[in-house]
């Protein structure tokens, strides 16, 4: 049972975890936090906080549960405000997409690990942000990766753990370069692909026409390029060196694909579709 927990950034993850914690009955008081006061009032107004702050100092005073979920480039900022108002007790953890550079924010802001900072990660979202976003059953039977280090207090870690257990989650503990690598071939690479196919696409001359011929699978595999850009921008600024080793990589095998085409070379087409096809269905049984 957390007591008072702080939400900084009570958008789409903030606010999906504190509405996932009322919905369980875990959690006596949600105090809100960020920038955006239109977006404060209407977390409120959603009954997803019960009070709200713009001052993280503030919001983290008295707290016993502490989740960041800004974007990654404002993660240094709040772990610089909040520093000298944390209870001793408290515990620190975050959602962001990279584990690397919230690691470093928070050596950087604090001078050392706090231990009881527990680095996390949801692997579950939409393309949607903000608060009117959030829903309560975003983590049902989604993973969560922990990223704790050699310092963390494994109490911290134990109830950050149950957390997200309470949220419906299934908890996974990975390093954080292994994190980073891992999400950077299935979850930043993808999405620039989407970014990268829209925008190309869109600065063609015949784009209206374009557009207006795309099937289904043009809309399946763009979806994600709606995403928010300053997420995402942060995303791969954070992430730069692992993810440009998966895009020099996809641009060989890009490279590979198109010799193959233009060469006529049905046998090599076969064989790459067929393997990724495999691939594929296996990677949705595994995941039913
Ligand atoms: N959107 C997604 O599908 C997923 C996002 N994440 C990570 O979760 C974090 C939050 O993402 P979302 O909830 O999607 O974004 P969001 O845009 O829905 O919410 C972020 C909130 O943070 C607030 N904010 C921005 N700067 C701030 C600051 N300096 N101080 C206090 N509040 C501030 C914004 O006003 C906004 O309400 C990011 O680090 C992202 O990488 C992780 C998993 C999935
Ligand atoms: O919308 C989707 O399909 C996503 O992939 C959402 C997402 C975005 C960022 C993450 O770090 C994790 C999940």
């Amino acid at each position: 049972m957390i007591k008072r927990l702080a939400i900084i950034g009570v958008g789409l993850i903030g606010g999906s975890l504190a509405r996932a914690l009322r919905a369980a009955g875990a959690v006596g008081e949600v105090v809100g936090c960020g920038r955006a006061l239109p977006n404060l009032e209407k977390a409120l107004e959603l009954g997803v906080v019960d009070t709200f702050t713009q001052d993280p100092a503030e919001a983290v005073a008295g707290a016993d549960m502490i989740f960041v979920a800004v974007p990654l480039g404002a993660m240094r900022g709040v772990f610089e405000t909040i520093r000298d108002h944390l209870h001793p007790q408290a515990i620190v953890t975050d959602g962001g997409s990279v584990k690397g550079s919230v690691v470093m924010d928070a050596i950087g802001a604090f001078g050392t690990l706090p231990p009881r900072l527990v680095p996390g990660h949801p692997i579950a979202g939409t393309e949607h942000s903000g608060v009117e976003a959030s829903f309560a059953e975003l983590y049902h039977h989604r993973r969560v990766i922990l990223t704790p280090l050699p310092e963390t207090d494994p109490e911290a870690l134990a109830r950050v753990t149950a957390m997200w257990e309470t949220a419906g989650a299934d908890v996974t503990c990975m390093s954080v370069a292994h994190h980073d690598e891992v999400l950077a071939a299935t979850s930043h690479l993808p999405h620039m692909l989407a970014f990268g196919l829209v925008d190309t696409l869109a600065r063609m001359r015949e784009n209206d026409e374009i557009f207006r011929y795309a099937a289904g699978g043009f809309r399946d595999f763009t979806r994600i390029a709606s995403s928010n850009p300053v997420m995402w921008r942060d995303i791969c600024v954070a992430n730069r060196e692992a993810l440009s080793a998966m895009l020099a990589r996809f641009g060989v095998e890009m490279t590979d694909l198109a010799e193959s085409i233009r060469h006529a070379d049905g046998e090599r087409l076969l064989e790459i579709f067929a393997r990724a096809k495999a691939a594929r269905d296996r990677y949705l049984d595994s995941a039913r």
